[in-house]
């Protein structure tokens, strides 16, 4: 059963989606190089969804999550991340909207080998300003929550694969941003941690954030709320919340 949502809609009322995409174009190259990543490309995500974004290899999968996070710029179209117009910021206002807003899990972890697990989850807490004691408790609450508590003073490269995912997910979900930007977070574990993994998502979808996963998995897919799925950088089917 779903718990409450960060960003409940005001007396039924419709909710605001946390990212917009209207009208993306991404081309790479120029002349004999070009080549469309994405083309025009209009889809919500919202508050306390989980949504899959599926497609042969070279569909566009991660191009679109890199734009939706502001990682990489689209050539035209807007990409709006919880009420700001990311396409119309300079870098310094993109930085700072991206790391109050925005979170990411990556297939390979992406954790820092020479620091502790809960070095490794305090680390985005303390670049945004928060005191050490603090950064530390919720850290630790991160790290209950995905259930490798008993790790926090161990390195990354005393863990298993699936360990470390959810240590990357804890430290994702950790400062409560609206939108976590998920790139095959399945792709490198066994099918039980991959299932441990769908489930925690799963879970952070249900607490109000909007959770998008790039994914070749069908299991992600079928504990998705919403399936958009990519043909040569277009949408051709999304079956919208
Ligand atoms: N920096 C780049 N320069 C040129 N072409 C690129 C660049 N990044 C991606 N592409 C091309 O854009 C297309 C979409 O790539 P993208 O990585 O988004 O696909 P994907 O669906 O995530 O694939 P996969 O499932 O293999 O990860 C591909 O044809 C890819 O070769």
């Amino acid at each position: 059963m779903r718990t409450a949502l960060a960003n409940a809609p005001q007396a039924g009322g419709p909710l605001e989606p946390v990212l917009r995409l209207e009208g993306v174009h991404k081309i790479y190259g120029t002349g004999e190089t070009r080549h469309v990543a994405l083309d025009a490309v209009t889809v919500d995500f919202h508050p306390g969804n989980l949504a899959a974004v599926v497609g042969h290899s070279g569909s566009g999968k991660s191009t679109l999550l890199n734009i939706a996070g502001g990682l990489e710029q689209a050539t035209s179209g807007t990409v709006t991340l919880a009420q700001h117009v990311l396409t119309k910021m300079g870098p310094a206002e993109l930085t700072r909207t991206r790391a109050s807003s925005v979170a990411y899990i990556f297939q390979e972890y992406n954790l820092i080998r020479t620091m502790t697990v809960l070095e490794n989850v305090c680390l985005p807490l303390e670049l945004s300003g928060m005191a050490r004691k603090a950064a530390r408790r919720q850290a630790a609450e991160a790290l209950e929550r995905t259930g490798v508590q008993g790790h926090a003073r161990k390195f990354p490269d005393q863990l298993s694969g699936g360990e470390q995912q959810r240590v990357a997910i804890a430290r994702a979900i950790a400062d409560h941003r609206p939108l976590v930007l998920a790139d095959e977070p399945t792709g490198a574990l066994d099918s039980a941690n991959g299932e441990r993994v769908i489930a925690l998502l799963r879970e952070v979808a249900n607490s109000g954030v909007a959770c998008v996963i790039a994914t070749h998995n069908p299991e992600v897919t079928a504990a998705a709320d919403q399936v958009v799925r990519l043909q040569d950088g277009r949408i051709v089917a999304a079956d919208t919340p």
